[in-house]
């Protein structure tokens, strides 16, 4: 499979912005620099509409300034990326690739991601944010939805932190393969089922106490009426993926269902909203 990757000269105020927009359009990996943002789709899911697209949101956010297209062969791209990952403390875990020798300290939680082609790397905010909130939550025994898991970082977190069980959905197949690799590379794979496909993969009668879901506000905002029918009494969702500006059309989406929102955790442009199950 061909990628492409596209270039925008971009100065950082604008790089989430762009990042929310590609995303929505397929995008994968990004790579950020103080005036240039480096995106990754595969090539077959990028037409002549998407560039318009793009042509236009550059024209409206930055002037005439320009953007790159380069054609990436498979292989190469694997390479590329691999040396852009680099280890990450967040909060009480260590992310890294394997291919990093860095030691973790005495009282981190190592998960060793080998990222490839899905999102979830720990470097975005948005999984960032996900994996503070759950860091001090008992998770012992409790069963996990991980909806859109991408490199199935947050479900093998849940689990470190002594869940149960996760099971995770992606319709990605490249995320599906990739956090079928991770479970096993962080020895999580007996407690860690994934699935591919949307929400519809899970079954009437599958409960959880925590669901995770770093999406984006659209996908969102469609399934969140499945996430709440899916959660157990106490149960609660972690919303990530979201911008400040998204937080109103949540909370409009949530009204007359069986929650609240019992915090929200703000990082650059982007909220976490974690919403709690209340007895109906
Ligand atoms: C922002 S990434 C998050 C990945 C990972 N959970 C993390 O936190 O880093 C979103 C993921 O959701 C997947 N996705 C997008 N729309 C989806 C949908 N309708 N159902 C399931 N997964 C979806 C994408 O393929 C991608 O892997």
């Amino acid at each position: 499979m061909n990628y492409l990757r596209v270039e925008f000269e971009l100065s950082e105020d604008l790089h989430e912005l762009f990042i929310a927009e590609l995303m929505d359009m397929d995008f994968y990996g990004f790579e950020q620099f103080d005036d240039k943002l480096v995106a990754y789709i595969e090539k077959q899911r990028f037409n002549d509409s998407n560039r318009e697209y793009l042509e236009q949101l550059v024209a409206a956010y930055s002037g005439d300034s320009i953007m790159e297209f380069e054609d990436i062969p498979e292989q190469n791209w694997n390479q590329s990326w691999e040396q852009t990952i680099q280890p990450q403390q967040i909060g009480k875990f260590l992310v890294k690739p394997t291919w990093s020798t860095e030691r973790p300290a005495d009282d981190e939680i190592v998960l060793e991601i080998d990222p490839k082609m899905s999102f979830g790397t720990g470097y975005h905010t948005t999984t960032r944010l996900v994996l503070k909130q759950i860091q001090g939550m008992d998770l012992k025994d409790k069963v996990i939805l991980d909806a859109g898991t991408g490199t199935g970082i947050l479900a093998i977190a849940a689990i470190k932190l002594g869940a149960r069980k996760a099971i995770g959905f992606d319709i990605d197949s490249w995320s599906r393969d990739n956090a079928h690799e991770n479970s096993f590379l962080n020895k999580v794979n007996d407690s860690f089922e994934v699935r591919f496909g949307g929400i519809e993969t899970i079954d009437d009668h599958e409960l959880f106490d925590l669901i995770l879901a770093n999406i984006n506000r659209n996908v969102l905002i469609e399934i969140l009426p499945d996430l709440v029918n899916h959660l157990n009494n106490d149960g609660m969702i972690c919303l990530s993926g979201l911008l400040h500006t998204d937080e109103d059309a949540i909370r409009d989406r949530l009204y007359e269902m069986p929650v609240q929102v019992s915090d929200v955790e703000r990082e650059e442009e982007w909220i976490l909203m974690e919403i709690q199950k209340v007895a109906e």
